[in-house]
């Protein structure tokens, strides 16, 4: 059995990740009750994410919803001795239930890669996924915090979006694509190389959530180091292709599912920081954005609070070669948009 230190522990290893994460929050001021949604909860991400917001104390209601199987994994991660009520719910009759009430939703639903696609390749079957829970989002929750994990993230929060505004309720403060993954890559792999303790590092990651369109700036990286541009060039293929490394390394068994959960729960827990009030709280995602005029959504830094997005935080200076990064992502990314938009509008 987990002893309370032990949870405490656990508990404390989740809000000690990102570095605006402080004990505000969680044991001296009162916690309004919150519920968060998963969609897609018995899946590769689904699983570990609800383990991960069980053990948040944040959450007062963790609603698990997948088409089967969520069930189980409720009736396991709600044993946990943590604050949260857990519930599963299977099929699309208990969609509704499991989206009422809901602060912030979030949605790794959907096909995983495997060796050889891209994450285009997923379009077709993960945009009518995503445009079939975003249309019960709108009528049973339009004021959640979405926080869209999958797949093509670049397309799939065009196409919520969409469909949002073709319900009326879209608020584009409260649509956020999950790109916290390439911040945790980044994180990761510029510590290895610039032998600086992974803790204290950051990295800013803008741009979009697939190869080239993924632009980690790592001359903002602190504690800054300095790195030779060939070590900087590998540093950046290296986080553009963190996904295709895990598709690969697990051979057609799926993508990268213990860290994105991880990633999923630090964004999650972001989202509701900010919605509690807690200020400064800061990450990096794909949302609504005119940092660059042709490209409507964008991911940078945005600061989150009682509403979403309070401010879109600026790109900063970028060395000559993030800038020409920038450049060589545009038109693929403005393409991924588009086709979104399109999707959803027929
Ligand atoms: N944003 C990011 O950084 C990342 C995104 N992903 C994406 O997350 C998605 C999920 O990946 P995995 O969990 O590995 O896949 P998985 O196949 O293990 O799980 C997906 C789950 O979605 C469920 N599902 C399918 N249709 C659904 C519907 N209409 N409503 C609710 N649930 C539904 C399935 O039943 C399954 O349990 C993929 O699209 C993947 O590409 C994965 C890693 C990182
Ligand atoms: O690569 C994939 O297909 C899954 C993903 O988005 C990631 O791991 O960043």
């Amino acid at each position: 059995m987990m002893r309370p230190s032990m949870l405490r522990s656990v508990q404390s290893a989740v809000s000690r990740t990102s570095s605006h994460l402080t004990r505000r929050g969680y044991a001296t001021e009162p916690v309004p009750e919150r519920k968060v949604a998963i969609l897609g909860a018995a899946g590769g991400i689904g699983q570990p994410l609800s383990l991960l917001m069980k053990l948040n104390p944040l959450v007062s209601t963790l609603s698990l919803y997948d088409i089967a199987g969520t069930p189980g994994v409720a009736a396991d991660v709600s044993h946990i001795n943590s604050r949260s009520e857990v519930t599963g719910y299977a099929g699309e009759e208990e969609l509704g239930k499991a989206l009422e009430g809901a602060d912030v939703v979030i949605i790794p639903a959907g096909v995983p890669r495997k060796p050889g696609m891209t994450r285009d390749d997923l379009f077709n079957i993960n945009a009518g996924i995503v445009k079939s829970l975003a249309t019960a989002i709108s009528k049973y929750c339009p004021h959640a915090l979405v926080n869209m994990i999958s797949n093509p993230v670049n397309s799939t929060v065009p196409i919520a979006a969409e469909v949002f505004k073709k319900a009326g309720t879209y608020d584009e403060k409260r649509l956020f694509g999950v790109t916290t993954l390439d911040v945790v890559r980044a994180k990761t792999f510029y510590a290895g190389k610039a032998k600086v303790p992974v803790a204290e590092v950051n990295v800013p990651v803008v741009g979009g959530h697939a190869g080239v369109t993924i632009l980690p700036l790592f001359s903002q990286a602190t504690p800054q180091a300095n790195l030779d541009d060939d070590v900087i060039k590998a540093l950046t293929t290296r986080t553009q292709d963190g996904g295709t490394e895990v598709v690969t390394a697990k051979a057609g068994k799926g993508s990268a599912t213990l860290s994105m959960a991880y990633a999923g729960a630090i964004f999650a827990d972001a989202c509701l920081k900010g919605l509690n009030g807690v200020p400064d709280v800061i990450e990096c995602s794909y949302v609504q954005s005119n940092l660059i005029s042709e490209l409507p959504f964008f991911a940078s830094k945005v600061r989150i609070g009682k509403n979403g997005v309070e401010e879109i935080l600026g790109l900063g200076s970028l060395s000559d070669f993030e800038q020409q990064g920038l450049e060589n992502l545009k038109a693929e990314l403005k393409s991924s948009i588009e086709k979104g938009i399109k999707f959803a509008s027929q």
